[in-house]
């Protein structure tokens, strides 16, 4: 992937330092330390070492003990190695320490994953979260690092579009978090907006979520590729940790006809730093703002419930579990034919293979099934002081009446299946299902066809 050019530019060489804490079981430490190897290689170094402690606790000076330390430190000077990499978020203190003790720089798994992130931005959303994300990593680590900042600006883990502004001081960084959160505030309503004209349209958005690698992207394509009646063109997937980060929306034609939104978004990752689940709340939350999650799951990984059990962490984070999921087995062309995957969270489970189309065609029926029975038309009573809850019908749903009363606001509207459920306690009488109508969405002129590229 990266040249290696050993005059100029030397890939890099990092050394990788894991603590194995008692109480981790080993099959998901495996997993996690095998992942940071392919976050590394991804930021683009290579790895020459790796040491490995078992401790009870981390040193709450230096992260490993001292023999160890020692150890590392030889370790580094006879390989030559340019960075160390620690398998956790380490703490401001563990960071000054450990700068202090080693010969070379030292990068936490927090960091090479911003760097990846920051190497992948291309929208304008995309490159001010990333920037939000890295001053938040940052300014609890100012202090004391007065001279190891100039050592940013080159190299594994100083990349990114704030680079050139980490060397000035912390008001700065304050002044520049203030101004980011307006801009990104301001790209937010823009995308709000598109959101709202959607929803009106009652077009059903269908987001993918997934772990990075599962086959989000390769999916995406081939559905574009055979469906969409908008714009056809989706970055080919690449089998690299977050090939993907900005969001990318394509409008595609269900088998009954219907017009429906696909987005492909950001994978998740174990430990999503969570300066970043910050900073990337409002794409995420959009993502599964959808009608139905479509969970991607690489069936030919090794761990991939732990994989599948993460997506659910994040999504349970982000509060959206009270959707339907379809739970999508990729890769089934690399298990063998009588893998069965079992997913206890999903409503509906299909194996496919994105790569080779097998399964697409049988997902896209079920989506259709799945979104096109999802509305209901209620009458509720919500009291004055859950007025989050009217705003959401507000939002979300289309309203036929409203009136003041005297214990709450009366609302008759169609909403989402999800929402009746929220409005459950407040329901006068049953809710009732209303289909979305078969041929009401076939039209001539393009409905809505959202790019990131409306946001740049
Ligand atoms: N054999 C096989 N490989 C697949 C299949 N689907 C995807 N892949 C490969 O898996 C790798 C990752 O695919 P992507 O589509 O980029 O995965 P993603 O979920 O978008 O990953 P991120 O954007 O990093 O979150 C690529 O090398 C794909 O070619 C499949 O059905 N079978
Ligand atoms: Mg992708």
């Amino acid at each position: 992937m990266h040249e290696i050019n050993e005059q100029q530019n030397r890939t890099e060489r990092a050394v990788l330092v894991g603590l194995r804490l008692n109480k981790q079981e080993d099959e998901i430490w495996t997993m996690a330390f095998e992942e940071l190897r392919g976050l590394v290689e991804t930021a683009g170094a290579d790895v020459i070492a790796e040491v490995v402690q078992n401790r009870g606790l981390p040193d709450a000076a230096t992260y490993i003990g001292s023999g160890k330390l020692a150890e590392l430190c030889a370790v580094i000077e006879e390989l030559g190695a340019d960075l160390v990499v620690f398998d956790a978020e380490l703490s401001p203190k563990h960071v000054r320490n450990l700068e202090a003790a080693l010969p070379c720089r030292v990068l936490d798994r927090t960091q090479i994953i911003l760097d990846i992130f920051a190497l992948r931005a291309r929208t304008r959303e995309g490159k001010l979260q990333v920037e939000l994300a890295q001053l938040n990593y940052l300014l609890p680590r100012l202090t004391g690092r007065g001279v190891s900042m100039s050592r940013l600006g080159g190299g594994v883990g100083t990349r990114g579009p704030g680079e050139t502004k980490l060397e000035t001081d912390r008001r700065y960084i304050h002044r520049r978090l203030v101004e980011l959160g307006r801009q990104l505030d301001e790209v937010r309503k823009h995308r709000e907006l598109h959101r709202q004209r959607r929803k009106k349209q009652e077009v059903p958005v269908i987001a993918f979520v997934g772990y990075t690698n599962a086959g989000k992207s390769t999916l995406m394509r081939k559905i574009v590729e055979r469906y969409g009646t908008g714009s056809k063109e989706v970055a080919e997937g690449r089998n690299r940790l977050f090939d993907t980060l900005d969001t990318t929306t394509r409008q595609v034609q269900l088998p009954d006809g219907k017009t429906a939104i696909f987005s492909d978004t950001v994978g998740f990752i174990q430990q999503l730093p969570h300066s970043l689940v910050k900073a990337f709340r409002s794409t995420l939350e959009e993502t599964a703002e959808a009608d139905l999650i479509v969970h991607v799951v690489d069936a030919s990984h090794p761990n991939c419930d732990v994989q599948m059990e993460t997506v659910y962490q994040v999504l349970a984070q982000l509060d959206v579990l009270n959707r339907p999921v379809l739970t999508a087995f990729n890769k089934i062309d690399l298990v063998p034919g009588t893998w069965i995957g079992n997913d206890p969270n999903a409503t509906e489970t299909i194996r496919l293979s994105a790569l080779q189309g097998d399964g697409v065609q049988d997902m896209m029926e079920k989506i259709d099934d799945l979104v096109g029975v999802r509305h209901l038309i209620v009458r509720a009573e919500v009291p004055y002081k859950e007025s989050a809850l009217v705003a959401k019908v507000y939002r979300e749903g289309r309203l036929f009446q409203e009136e003041h009363r005297e214990l709450g606001t009366f609302l008759h509207a169609e909403v989402p299946q999800w929402l009746a459920e929220e409005l459950r306690a407040h329901l006068i009488g049953e809710p009732q299902a209303v289909k979305v109508s078969k041929q009401a969405k076939r039209s001539d002129q393009m409905i809505f066809d959202m790019t990131d590229s409306t946001l740049q």
